[in-house]
C-alpha cells in the first residue's frame, strides 16, 4: 500500500537499510498516489479514528534539540530505516492530509524534491493532525521508513514534538519554500482567526489568533486578541495557554475581571482549585454583582472542601453518572497520604499514611488524572495513550504530575516535559511504559458491578496520579472502588499513621507460580507480601502437587454441580467435596498457613456454603461461612463448634486478624450468609452484629454504604 496509516510495513531489506533509496519518486507520481487514497478517504467527520499505539522494541527518544541547532538536509540525504541524529528537513505541505491513526502528506523541500510525511500521535486539537496543505514544517530528527516496495518511503514522526509548524516569517524557512505572508496585517489575522472560529475550525483560528499578535505592538489591540485566544484555548481544554492568555489580556482597570475569570477558570480545568479561588476572588472583586463569577467561585469553593474534609455524596454522584457522564464534577482528598521511599524490597517509592485511618475509612479520594470514556476493552488502551499524549503536548503544566511516574526500565533524557521551540517534549514511548505500568482499569461503577450476579465485562482504563504511587500486595491494607472517574479507596484493617499503604494490582491468584508471573510480566517486581514470602518458602514436600491434585478434583465435582441460587444438591456431592476440601486442607503446612490465607480453599468452601444454605442447613452455613471468612486470612474467626455456639465479634476481624487478610465481595458475601444462618438459629443479637460486620466490609468494596441485597444472590 502506498499510504497507509498504518503502521505495519513489512521489514526493509537488508540491503536498504541505511542506504539511499535506489530510485525516488517525483512530487507528480507521489501526488498522483496520494489523490487516489485521499479520494477514498472517510470524511465522516465524527468516525474515530484509530490510534497507533507504540511498539516498545522499536522505541527511540524524542527530539530534545531545537531546529535552530541541527543540520538541515535535503530529502535526497534521508537514508532508508535511519535516524538522521542531529539532522533535520524544512518542507512544504503539498497536499491536504489522508487522515488515518496519522496525517499523511506529501511534501517537498527547497529543491523540489518530494517525499511522503506521516505525522502520528497529534492530538485533534493540534493544527498538525491534519497538516493544512501550503503550511511549512520542520522535522527534528527525521526517521525514514521502508513502506514495503523499493520505491515506497515516508518520513515518519512519532513523537509530537519531533515536527513543529513554522511561522510563515519565521527566517529559518528557505527562501523557495517563502510565500511571504498568507495576509498582511494583524487586523486581517485577527479576522480570518474569527472566521475559522465560527466555523468551529478552533485550532486554525488559535493559529491566526497568534500571528495577529506577533504583527502587532498595540496593547489595546493586541488585548481583545489574548481574550479571543483565550476563549477558544479553554474550549479546546488548553488549559494552560488559556491562563496565560486571560492574564496577558488584562489592560489594569475593571473589565478585567473577564481576564481572572477565564484564568479561574482555566485554573479550574487544570484541578488547581487554590489558584483558581485566587483569580476569582479578584473576577469578584473587580464585578461583585458577576453571578456567573459567583457560580464559579462557589463550585471552586465546594472542591476546595472536599479536597480539606473527603466529605463526598457518593450516592448522589452514582446517580449522576451515565454513559455519557462519567466524569465527576468533584475534588481528590489526598490530604491523608504521602509518597515516600516504599519498605519493600525494590519497591521504589509508596504511598504511606501521614494519620491513623481506622479499617473502613477514607484512605483517599482522587478524580482521574485522565481516563477517556471509552468502556470497550479493545480500545481502552489505545484511547487512555491517545489522550495522555493530546494532555501532555496541550497542557504542558501535566508534565509535572505524569512524567514523574514510575516507567520500568525505559531510559528517560530529562528533557522530557521541557520547552523545546515552544513545545513540550513528549517522548511517546516514555508516555507508553508510564501508562502500563501506572493505569487502573475500571468499570463505569464497581457497585453496580459487585452484585455478585453481574460482571461488568465494559471496562475502561485510567491514570490516577497520586494513587499510582500505591504498591501492590497479595494481602493489601486499602481497597479501590470506582464511581464513574472517581477512584475512592478505603483502609481494609486498621491503618497506623507511616504505614505504607498497598493494594492489588490485579485480583490474586490462588496458586503462587501463577500470580508470580504476572507481576514479573506485568511489572518487574517480585512480591514479598506475608503470603508469597510464606508461600515461596515451602518445604520441598509434595504438599504442592497433592494442592494441586486435590484444588483439581475439587474445582471438577463443584463446576459440575453449581450450588448456587438456591440449588439442592445431593448429599453425595456435598460429601465428595467436603472430603476433597478437608484433603486440601491437609495439604496446606499447619505451621506455614497458621495466620495467612488459604485461597485454594475459598472456592469449595464458598461452594459448601451454598449447598447447605440451599437445604436451609443453617449450622453447616455456620461452620462453612466462618471458613470462607479463614480462608481469606481472618484467622481470629472461631471455627466448627465455637462458631456455632459461641458469641462472637465479627467486626473484629478488621482489626485483630493481623496483615495477611483479602477483602473482596466474597468475605461480605460470606458474612451475609452467616447472618442469615444466625438468624435463621434464633440468635438475633449474632445476625445484627455479622450484619454489621458485612455492612462495613461492603463500604470498602463498593466505595461507600449501601444496600447488599445484591450480594445476596449467588
Ligand atoms: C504503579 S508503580 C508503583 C509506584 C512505584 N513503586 C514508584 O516508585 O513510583 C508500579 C511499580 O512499583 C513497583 N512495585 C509495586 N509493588 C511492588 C512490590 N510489592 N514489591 C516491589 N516493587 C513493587 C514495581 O516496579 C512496579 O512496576
Amino acid at each position: 500500500m502506498a499510504v497507509t496509516a498504518s503502521p505495519a510495513t513489512e521489514g526493509a531489506p537488508r540491503e536498504l537499510v541505511g542506504a539511499l533509496p535506489p530510485r525516488r519518486l517525483t512530487k507528480e507520481e507521489l501526488l498522483k498516489t496520494h489523490k487516489a487514497y485521499l479520494k477514498k478517504q472517510d470524511l465522516t467527520p465524527d468516525a474515530p479514528r484509530p490510534v497507533k499505539q507504540p511498539v516498545m522494541a522499536e522505541a527511540y527518544p524524542a527530539s530534545t534539540k531545537s531546529i535552530r541547532d541541527v543540520e538541515i538536509i535535503p530529502l535526497t540525504e534521508l537514508r532508508v530505516e535511519t535516524h538522521h541524529r542531529g539532522k533535520g528537513i524544512i518542507v512544504k505541505v503539498a497536499s491536504p492530509p489522508f487522515v488515518g491513526a496519522g496525517a499523511v502528506s506529501v511534501v517537498e523541500d527547497e529543491f523540489g524534491n518530494a517525499d511522503k510525511l506521516a505525522i502520528y500521535n497529534q492530538g485533534d486539537t493540534s493544527i498538525l493532525s491534519g497538516v493544512p496543505e501550503g503550511c511549512v514544517v520542520a522535522v527534528k530528527e527525521p526517521y525514514y521508513r521502508f513502506n514495503g516496495s523499493d520505491t515506497d518511503y515516508m518520513i515518519c514522526v512519532d513523537h509530537p514534538s519531533d515536527v513543529i509548524l513554522l511561522r510563515f516569517t519565521d527566517p529559518i524557512i528557505p527562501e523557495p519554500l517563502r510565500l511571504g505572508p498568507l495576509l498582511k496585517t494583524a487586523t486581517d489575522w485577527k479576522k480570518a482567526g474569527d472566521t475559522a472560529f465560527l466555523e468551529k475550525d478552533f485550532p486554525t483560528a488559535i493559529f491566526c489568533y497568534s500571528e495577529a499578535l506577533e504583527e502587532s505592538n498595540d496593547k489595546a489591540f493586541k488585548a481583545p486578541v489574548y481574550t479571543k485566544r483565550a476563549g477558544t484555548n479553554l474550549l479546546l481544554g488548553r488549559y494552560d495557554a488559556a491562563m496565560s492568555d486571560s492574564l496577558a489580556s488584562r489592560i489594569g482597570g475593571p473589565s478585567d475581571w473577564k481576564a481572572y475569570y477565564n484564568a479561574g477558570r482555566a485554573a479550574y480545568g487544570l484541578c488547581e482549585y487554590r489558584r483558581s479561588r485566587e483569580y476569582l476572588e479578584k473576577a469578584l472583586e473587580l464585578n461583585e454583582a458577576g453571578t456567573g463569577v459567583r457560580k464559579e467561585y462557589e463550585r471552586c469553593l465546594a472542591r476546595l472542601r472536599e479536597e480539606e474534609t473527603g466529605d463526598y455524596d457518593f450516592a448522589g454522584m452514582h446517580k449522576q453518572l451515565s454513559t455519557q457522564n462519567v466524569h465527576m464534577d468533584h475534588g481528590s482528598f489526598l490530604r491523608r497520604t504521602a509518597v515516600k521511599e516504599s519498605g519493600l524490597p525494590g519497591g521504589g517509592r509508596g504511598l504511606f499514611a501521614t494519620e491513623d485511618i481506622p479499617a473502613g475509612e477514607l484512605i483517599l479520594v482522587e478524580k482521574a488524572t485522565l481516563m477517556p470514556n471509552q468502556y470497550d476493552p479493545s480500545r481502552a488502551s489505545p484511547a487512555l495513550f491517545a489522550l495522555m499524549v493530546r494532555q501532555l503536548c496541550d497542557n504542558p503544566s501535566l508534565a509535572r504530575t505524569i512524567l514523574p511516574l514510575y516507567a520500568g526500565d525505559y531510559a528517560r533524557t530529562g528533557a522530557e516535559g521541557t520547552l523545546v521551540d515552544g513545545v513540550p517534549v513528549v517522548d511517546i514511548y516514555l508516555v507508553e511504559n508510564i501508562r502500563t505500568k501506572n493505569c487502573f482499569s475500571l468499570p463505569p461503577s464497581t457497585l453496580d458491578d459487585t452484585k455478585l450476579a453481574r460482571q461488568e465485562t465494559r471496562l475502561a482504563k485510567g491514570l490516577w496520579a497520586h494513587a499510582s504511587y500505591m504498591n501492590h500486595s497479595c494481602v493489601p491494607n486499602s481497597m479501590r472502588s470506582f464511581v464513574g472517574d472517581m477512584l475512592i479507596s478505603r483502609a481494609t484493617r486498621d491503618i497506623r499513621a507511616g504505614d505504607e499503604i498497598t493494594h492489588q494490582y490485579v485480583p490474586v491468584k490462588a496458586i503462587a507460580d501463577v500470580r508470580a508471573k504476572l507481576y514479573r510480566d506485568g511489572w518487574g517486581f517480585d512480591c514479598t507480601c506475608p503470603l508469597c514470602a510464606g508461600e515461596r518458602d515451602l518445604p520441598e514436600t509434595n504438599n504442592a502437587k497433592r494442592r494441586a491434585e486435590a484444588l483439581a478434583a475439587v474445582e471438577k465435582v463443584c463446576n459440575k454441580r453449581p450450588s448456587s441460587n438456591g440449588a439442592i444438591v445431593p448429599d453425595s456431592a456435598i460429601r465428595t467435596v467436603d472430603r476433597l476440601a478437608r484433603q486440601l486442607e491437609d495439604a496446606h503446612e499447619v505451621d506455614v498457613y497458621a495466620a495467612l490465607p488459604r485461597l485454594m480453599l475459598i472456592y469449595p468452601s464458598n461452594w459448601l456454603v451454598s449447598a447447605h444454605r440451599g437445604r436451609k442447613n443453617w449450622t453447616k452455613v455456620l461452620r462453612y461461612g466462618t471458613r470462607v471468612l479463614r480462608n481469606f486470612g481472618f484467622v481470629s474467626v472461631p471455627l466448627d463448634e465455637d462458631a456455632e455456639k459461641e458469641d462472637w465479634d465479627p467486626m473484629a476481624i478488621y482489626t485483630s486478624s493481623g496483615k495477611a487478610t483479602l477483602m473482596t465481595v466474597h468475605v461480605v458475601a460470606a458474612l451475609r450468609r452467616l447472618a442469615q444462618a444466625y438468624g435463621a438459629l434464633g440468635r438475633e443479637g449474632m445476625a445484627e452484629r455479622c450484619t454489621a460486620a458485612a455492612g462495613l466490609g461492603y463500604k470498602m468494596v463498593t466505595g461507600w454504604e449501601n444496600d447488599m441485597t445484591g450480594v445476596d444472590k449467588d
